[in-house]
């Protein structure tokens, strides 16, 4: 949701995203007793000039006289080109950052841009509960931020689509109340033999809207139709927009590709990897259907060592070249040289 919330540890920490943060909140933080830090991922400092003392986290220090804008235009690319000097930019060395490191999770997890204004606080419960906010102890939630929590199947039915009639839509919902994952198995794949099978990670503009930016509106449906050609097959929809930086930022990454930026580059710019998804979920999603080995339809070798790695056996890779137009020649060709994609 964005708000404020408390991380209980060794040391305890107010935690704000940047993307959220007001004036309001801004003067409460400049108004605390500490030093109130800006975290950012290191990929966003090396875009600032910025040190990162910390290895994938740097600690900006908030000056006294902070102003809101000159905070988020911190989080924010969109107007690095116009106004390149944000700094000087003093980074902190000292101390722990296990808490800004957590709360950068956190602002992913939301899928806000990857950056929070932190203060240490001397008895974080107590100030949790004077302020009406959630604590949460750093131990509890940090195996839920490592990687995507359990997932747990919680209805299926029968749901016959244009590219079969045979359809089956199974649903599965994670521990954490992050986002649904679905599962469409296209007749009654022979748990005994490699399954024809596609992860296809969300993509809002690709499959609702058709854009032509991308593949993906092409790549599900080719996929789909293969499955209903072959009689048996399943495709895996993970909720993982934007390649799991989620839609507003998916977005922000656009506006940055019509600014000259190359879809990895936007992505860094913000402060992202490359690739923020969780492939182990759709290895324990097979698994949890009784499949064993898959034909995999995709372009991508990380997927295909993610399966190996999480126990799912590729017994062959299938490759999935569809959709190519003016509009995505670039992005493909950055997908080949920068992310190995076969095309
Ligand atoms: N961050 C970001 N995500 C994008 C961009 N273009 C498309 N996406 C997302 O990328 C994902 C595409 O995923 P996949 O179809 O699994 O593509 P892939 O990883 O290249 O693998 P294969 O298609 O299997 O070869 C979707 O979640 C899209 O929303 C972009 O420019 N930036
Ligand atoms: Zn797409």
């Amino acid at each position: 949701m964005g708000v404020p919330v408390v991380l209980l540890g060794q040391q305890s920490n107010l935690v704000f995203a940047t993307e959220t943060l007001d004036v309001l909140r801004l003067n409460d933080i400049l108004s605390l007793d500490g030093d109130p830090v800006l975290a950012i991922t290191e990929r966003r400092a090396t875009t600032l000039k910025a040190r990162a003392y910390d290895g994938d986290v740097a600690r900006i220090l908030l000056p006294n006289d902070a102003k809101l804008a000159w905070i988020q235009a911190i989080a924010d690319p969109a107007d690095d080109l116009q106004n390149p000097m944000k700094g000087p930019l003093n980074t902190k060395r000292e101390g722990d950052a296990e808490g800004h490191r957590m709360a950068i999770a956190l602002a992913k997890a939301a899928r806000l841009l990857p950056s929070t204004v932190v203060i240490n606080i001397p008895n974080g419960e107590r100030f949790a509960a004077q302020n009406g906010l959630t604590s949460v102890q750093m131990t509890e939630a940090a195996p839920h931020l490592a990687g995507s929590s359990m997932l747990h199947p919680v209805v299926q039915a029968r749901l016959p689509i244009e590219a079969a009639e045979a359809g089956r839509l199974h649903l599965f919902r994670p521990e954490d109340g992050a986002e649904e994952h679905y599962a469409i198995e296209i007749g009654r794949a022979d748990r005994t033999k490699p399954v024809l099978a596609r992860l296809h990670s969300a993509c809002f503009t690709g499959d609702v809207l058709g854009s032509l930016k991308c593949d993906c509106g092409p790549q599900l449906r080719g996929a789909l139709a293969q499955m209903g050609t072959e009689g048996a097959g399943v495709l895996l929809y993970l909720n993982q927009e934007g390649r799991g930086i989620g839609l507003a930022n998916k977005m922000r990454a656009y506006s940055l590709q019509d600014q000259g930026f190359d879809t990895v580059e936007a992505n860094h710019r913000l402060g992202f990897e490359d690739d923020e998804r969780d492939f182990k979920l759709g290895a324990y999603i097979l698994k949890s259907m009784g499949f064993s080995s898959v034909r995999l339809l995709t372009n991508n070798p990380a997927k295909v060592d993610m399966m190996k790695k999480s126990g799912v056996d590729v017994a062959e890779r299938v490759p999935l070249k569809v959709g190519e137009n003016k509009f995505n020649t670039a992005y493909l060709a950055t997908k080949a040289a920068k992310s190995g994609h076969l095309f």
